[in-house]
């Protein structure tokens, strides 16, 4: 298997939407999902980098394994739905947490998933919207509810964030260029959402390449370490 360069994360709530923004930007369409079990990875060849993306499980029985799967990761995408404001608030609750074991320069994008059932929603569906729908199994189209969760408040989330983690807004990419809202139903915004982080990590991996492997080991790491980690799992 192609060693990944970089690893990119998705965190958030059961039923926000993770696995289908993946299958979206993966294979190019809107199918039915099951709810994640533990996880899994996609690996993706950007450019001459290879970028693996990890779908994490919401639900509160894989809770444990978050911060395994947030290991090392240079890129973390919390994600919620638009249309139900908890969701937003477990990213802070629950979900942020999870992400001490990233990396220190580990970058965050928040997003909004479930746009086109919002009513705001209504006039940013893209071309793709036809296919999608037919796709998703003929003409019923659900009822548009009010949007939510307003994008300042994902804005007032990633401000947090940077507190949390210790970082000087001047030092981190700004937060209006972070949260994105989206539909994994309709493509609307997916690709944007993946290429963006993807350009923003390439300098990570350069630095990386330039540095070299690491020279020392961390103990307090490595003991803090799941025991069946020891014997090979590829997170
Ligand atoms: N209308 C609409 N439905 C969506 C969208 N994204 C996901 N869904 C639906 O929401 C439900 C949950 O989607 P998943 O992708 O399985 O959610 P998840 O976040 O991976 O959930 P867990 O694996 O349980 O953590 C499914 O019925 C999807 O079809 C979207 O953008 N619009
Ligand atoms: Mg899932």
């Amino acid at each position: 298997m192609r060693k990944p360069d970089v690893k990119i994360v998705l965190l958030g709530d059961m039923n926000v939407g993770k696995t289908s923004l993946l299958h979206r930007y993966m294979e190019r369409r809107f199918q039915d999902t099951v709810s994640t079990v533990g996880g899994a990875f996609y690996l993706k060849q950007w450019r001459s980098y290879n970028i693996s993306i990890w779908d994490t499980a919401g639900r509160e029985q894989f809770h444990g394994l978050g911060s395994m799967y947030c290991r090392g990761a240079g890129a973390i995408i919390l994600t919620y739905d638009v249309n139900h404001l908890q969701s937003l608030v477990e990213l802070e609750d629950r979900f942020l947490g999870l992400t001490d074991t990233a990396n220190t320069d580990c970058l965050f994008a928040i997003v909004g998933n479930k746009l086109d059932l919002a009513e705001e929603g209504a006039a940013e569906d893209q071309e793709n919207e036809q296919d999608s729908s037919r796709e998703a199994g003929g003409s019923c189209v659900p009822a548009k509810v009010p949007k939510q969760v307003k994008l300042e408040d994902a804005v007032a989330l990633y401000k947090k964030i940077l507190k949390y983690r210790m970082l000087d807004e001047k030092d981190v990419p700004a937060a209006e260029k972070m949260c994105f809202e989206t539909s994994a139903k309709t493509g609307y915004n997916v690709d944007y959402l993946f290429e963006t982080l993807f350009d923003m990590v390439v300098p990570m991996i350069l630095r990386q390449r330039a540095e070299g492997p690491p020279q020392t080991v961390v103990i307090s790491d490595y003991e803090k370490q799941p025991k069946q980690m020891k014997s090979g799992c590829c997170a």
